[in-house]
């Protein structure tokens, strides 16, 4: 699903207006009228009081129409507005007068402290104060209305996007965002919705489509892209009735010292059961018994070294080198890294110590080989290109990265964002049993094996990284989200596989008996 930014969502609303001759105000009845469908359908007419705060912007106006059409199908409702300035905008005008059109009343406006409500813990909360065109942090009692609402228990619904976030920027003041329960967002996520300083405001979205115009949709370059079942579906090459192992590719996985052989043995197997047709492990000598026996699929090269890696040689061409885990930073590994980097014609997928030893030793950067795959979480990317300002700083960091030494970055978090060029894919598939010792050392054997398999290096890291979450997912469905170890996530690759293809069960219709 594509993600646009506020600038084109608010182009798109123009356009959608002028190619299909209807006005903003009807858009922004679509809009009010498909979360007042959203709420009637799970309140059923129920008589909970419903306050909802709007702003005096479209948000607002979205709200004023949720209200109306609430109120007029007979639900408990109050309105207030937040009228932090008298510049409202002409759909809100409207909708404000069609308000007092069908109450006989002006909604409550709320001009300081003295006039937040009282509202109940088992009441709603409807957050319309700022959507899209927020343009600077909330201050004064707007700020402070905010932050009533947040410390009150009711569940709060925010339309469009919690008030206080923007779309697509930097958040200035974390004390002044909406803490939403649930958010119906217009058309398409937020970028927002999916970065680790803003993702806690927003636990839980849905997107509600309000039939901006298609051809804009689907020709317009997004702000970036979010990876989920559908996307991931169409990237999957299927496997040749006449293929051999060759067909599959040869994975090379230089990894493993004393005492971390195991970060070997899981990407060597993570590897194998992505469906890489062979795959050859160079290790440190010590770990040689290990992995012919964790792995009797794998052929093993040893260094001459016993206990890390110091000269990495080997007499074929894999189509893909998997480089890092477990091997330390040693001075001897360093320079056998880089060895390997200037030796290498094939892409690289470089994790955990490999990003290490490129932070040691910073002329390594210029030695990695085009189309690589880097790995990094939080520390390793931290070490590579710096510290960051904020998340946006960061992807804008990366982005530079990846551009200047033709690289793709997957930064790994909760929702793992692949870097490519100026292209930004964002990962769905994963859930908190992947926070597990040696995770990310069976997604590298993942992107590796993929690689390897013919996918080019974008398609291997998107597709690689949503298989990786799914199989965390089918995993934690077994046996809860603590026990799973990195083992059996790749257990479940076969069944990510699977997944991918599965169709959702229709719910199930009551049967009538008809006689
Ligand atoms: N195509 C779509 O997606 C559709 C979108 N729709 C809806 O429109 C929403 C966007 O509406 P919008 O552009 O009017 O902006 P919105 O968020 O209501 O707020 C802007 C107002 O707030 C003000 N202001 C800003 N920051 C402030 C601050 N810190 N403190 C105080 N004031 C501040 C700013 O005034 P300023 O003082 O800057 O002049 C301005 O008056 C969108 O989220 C969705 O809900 C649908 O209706 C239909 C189709
Ligand atoms: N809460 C979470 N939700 C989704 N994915 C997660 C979560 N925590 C960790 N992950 C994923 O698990 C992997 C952890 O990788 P990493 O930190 O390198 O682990 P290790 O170094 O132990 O192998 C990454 O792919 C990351 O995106
Ligand atoms: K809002």
């Amino acid at each position: 699903m594509k993600i646009f930014s506020a600038a084109q969502l608010h182009e798109a609303d123009k356009v959608t207006a002028e190619k299909h001759n209807i006005t903003s105000l009807d858009l922004m009845e679509r809009a009010g009228g498909q979360i007042f469908a959203w709420l009637h359908q799970r309140m059923q007419g129920a008589q909970v009081p419903i306050h909802i705060f709007c702003g005096i912007g479209n948000n607002g106006g979205d709200g004023l129409v949720l209200g109306r059409l609430l109120i007029e199908n007979g639900y408990n409702v109050t309105i207030y507005v937040a009228n932090f300035t008298d510049k409202r905008s002409k759909c809100f005008l409207v909708n404000y007068d069609k308000v007092k059109n069908i109450t006989k009343k002006w909604p409550i406006l709320m001009t300081s402290e003295a006039d937040f409500p009282e509202i109940h813990k088992d009441d709603i909360i409807i957050d319309a104060i700022f959507g899209i065109g927020l343009n600077r942090a909330p201050e004064g009692w707007v700020k402070k209305l905010i932050q009533y609402l947040n410390k009150n228990k009711a569940f709060t619904l925010s339309i469009d996007m919690p008030s206080g976030m923007y779309a697509n920027q930097a958040l200035e003041d974390a004390d002044a965002v909406i803490t939403s329960n649930h958010t119906l967002a217009f058309q398409t996520p937020k970028f927002s919705f999916f970065l680790p300083e803003t993702a806690r405001f927003v636990p839980f979205f849905e997107v509600l489509d309000i039939g901006l115009d298609p051809e804009y949709i689907y020709t317009t370059e997004p702000y970036a892209q979010v990876i989920s079942k559908p996307e991931a579906q169409q990237l999957y090459k299927p496997r040749d009735r006449f293929s051999y192992k060759g067909t599959h590719g040869h994975t090379l996985v230089v990894a493993g010292s004393y005492g971390k052989m195991g970060a070997a043995v899981l990407s060597t197997k993570a590897s194998l059961k992505i469906g890489s047709g062979i795959v050859t492990t160079f290790i440190p000598k010590v770990g040689y018994t290990i992995l012919q026996t964790s792995v009797p699929e794998a052929m093993v090269l040893t260094d001459d070294n016993e206990n890390v890696l110091s000269s990495i040689n080997y007499n074929f061409n894999p189509q893909c080198i998997a480089v890092g885990p477990g091997i330390g930073t040693s001075e001897q590994t360093v320079n056998a890294i880089k060895e390997l980097f200037k030796r290498s014609k094939s892409p690289i997928v470089i994790d955990a110590d490999g990003l290490n030893c490129i932070a040691e030793d910073k002329s390594l950067l210029k030695l990695i080989p085009k189309q690589s795959i880097l790995t990094p979480h939080k520390g390793e990317l931290e070490r590579l290109i710096g510290t960051w300002k904020n998340d946006y700083d960061k992807i804008k960091k990366v982005k530079a990265f990846a551009k200047k030494y033709e690289v793709v970055v997957v930064i790994k978090e909760t929702f793992t964002i692949v870097v490519f060029e100026d292209k930004l894919y964002i990962n769905t598939s994963g859930n908190q049993a992947l926070a597990t010792a040696g995770s990310g050392d069976v997604l590298t054997g993942i992107i590796a094996g993929l690689v390897s398999q013919g996918y080019d290096s974008l398609l291997a890291s998107v597709l690689g990284v949503y298989l990786h979450g799914s199989a965390g997912v089918l995993a934690s469905k077994q046996m809860g989200y603590e026990g799973v170890i990195a083992s059996d996530i790749i257990d479940f690759i076969p069944d990510s596989y699977i997944e991918l293809f599965k169709q959702e069960q229709a719910p199930q219709q009551e049967k009538t008996e008809t006689k």
